[in-house]
């Protein structure tokens, strides 16, 4: 059986029910809020300025998306994997019907100690990681902030992702099973004229910094595509409406991303390598191997190295399997553009121009990224033997800035909290109520104008800290 066999469809919301509405109505929650707000302390206020944010607040995205958001997502797999049980048979093995049976019932009371907001719980699989969660939520324990509403978003967020991991992995037959895969793998199949239409607007593109801005800017328009948020397809005219999303694009220094990689590091005497933390699978993933390619046949690196989840996370975020896929996908793919892409990966791939790094779970931790030098200080330095890491989407970005809702005026690089193994680039579509380097003023504009602005990820920003070099 193919994955792409299985039906996702029934499974998913109707438009209106969709995650991408509810962050548009922000007052579709139901009239028992009130009972649930007093019962569980929830402040009737927004996130306040340089806290973490969390689902304490209200008035807050973390809020909806432990009162509304996740409850849906569960569903949604729960119901994605009812439906496709034979199918998930005949992949994993007839044992698989019991063994998911026992994961449907995890995930059953997954949602309920959301909805109850109950404490988080030890785990007890055998993987090497759990004994370090377990040590993390034991302090979260000592500080009461073990509850999804009472943590930090992010904690509860990323312990949410590993809860749902753990209930798979505890299952024999389902242990390296993506539940995530058959919607990864639908956003690509789904949009192949897409693909060709895109791939045909950017083959051979002469190094110049017009090409230079058009490709990073593709990769950034291209992270409003998440399956967790947005449920519809990118228009097939992607590339000619990306003229029309600049004016979206409120802090912008894609420039001084070009000045950093044609002229900041061009007398330096070591090739130069750029990491890609990379995103969302799908229409994402396909941007982000076009960034790779120009970078590399424009002559700004000379190796690009992605970083990929080592576990299936928030939905759609790219795996090593989703990754291995997109280039088998190109490679057999019919439509001769297409295939002409997929031999051109293999030869990057081949000639190492293209590197898949080993998943580094620090990725998957709940911890922020000023932690990476003392908790994955290989990765770290990794990342600094490289001139730039690009990293893609809203989570990175969150991580970057320790998940703190910063005033929206401080500059990019003081929010890094001294995190910078080497230049920095973001490149993020707005997902969440967190914001830094952004002119005087503008969250205020856009807040007035539509109070949700910051969760449709309409809006995005480019932005760079150079780190000085000897
Ligand atoms: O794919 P991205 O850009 O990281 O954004 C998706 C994520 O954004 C958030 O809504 C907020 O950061 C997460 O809950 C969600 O999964």
């Amino acid at each position: 059986m193919s994955d792409t066999e299985i039906n996702t469809e029934h499974g998913s919301q109707s438009e209106d029910e969709s995650d991408g509405s509810t962050l548009h109505s922000k007052d579709t929650l139901s009239g028992h809020d009130e009972e649930f707000d007093e019962k569980h302390n929830i402040f009737d206020i927004a996130p306040p300025l340089r806290e973490q944010l969390s689902a304490r607040y209200k008035h807050s995205f973390a809020y909806r998306t432990f009162r509304k958001r996740v409850p849906q997502m569960l569903n949604e797999l729960i119901t994605c994997m009812r439906e496709n049980e034979t199918r998930i048979m005949e992949q994993c093995g007839d044992y698989a019907r019991y063994d998911l049976r026992r994961v449907i019932w995890s995930l059953e009371i997954l949602r309920t100690e959301v909805q109850k907001n109950s404490e988080f719980k030890h785990f007890v699989d055998k993987d090497p990681g759990a004994s370090e969660w377990n040590i993390f939520i034991k302090k979260l324990e000592n500080r009461e902030k073990n509850q999804w509403f009472t943590s930090t978003w992010m904690d509860a967020e990323c312990y949410l992702y590993r809860r749902i991991w753990a209930a798979f992995r505890r299952a024999d037959t389902l242990s390296s099973y993506d539940y995530f895969s058959p919607k990864k793998i639908c956003s690509t199949r789904n949009n192949v004229f897409l693909l060709r239409s895109v791939l045909k607007g950017t083959r051979d593109l002469p190094r110049c910094r017009l090409h230079f801005l058009l490709i990073l800017k593709l990769s950034l328009w291209a992270n409003r595509c998440d399956l967790s948020i947005r449920t519809d397809a990118p228009n097939e005219r992607f590339i000619e409406q990306m003229v029309d999303f600049d004016e979206h694009l409120i802090a912008d220094q894609s420039e001084d991303v070009w000045h950093l990689l044609t002229e900041g590091i061009h007398s330096s005497v070591c090739p130069v390598t750029v990491d890609i933390v990379l995103d969302n699978a799908g229409f994402e993933l396909f941007a982000d191997l076009l960034l790779g390619e120009y970078l590399i046949e424009a002559g700004l690196a000379v190796k690009v190295r992605y970083h990929v989840k080592d576990i299936p996370w928030f939905v759609s975020d790219v795996t090593a399997n989703d990754f291995n896929w997109m280039l088998q996908f190109f490679l057999r793919h019919e439509i001769s553009e297409l295939s002409a892409f997929g031999r051109k990966l293999r030869r990057f791939m081949r000639k190492k121009s293209f590197e898949l790094c080993q998943a580094c779970s620090f990725w998957t931790k709940p911890q922020c990224f000023k932690f990476m030098r003392e908790m994955a200080p290989c990765l770290y330095v990794q990342l600094s033997l490289g001139a730039l890491t690009i990293f893609k989407g809203d989570l990175n970005y969150r991580k970057l800035l320790d998940d703190v809702n910063w005033n929206s005026t401080t500059p990019f690089s003081e929010c890094l909290s001294g995190f910078l193994p080497t230049s920095i680039c973001a490149l993020r579509s707005i997902k969440s109520d967190l914001y830094c380097g952004l002119p005087l003023c503008v969250v205020e504009w856009l807040t007035e104008e539509d109070p949700n602005w910051m969760c449709t990820g309409e809006k995005a920003v480019i932005q760079l800290a150079v780190k000085p070099r000897p």
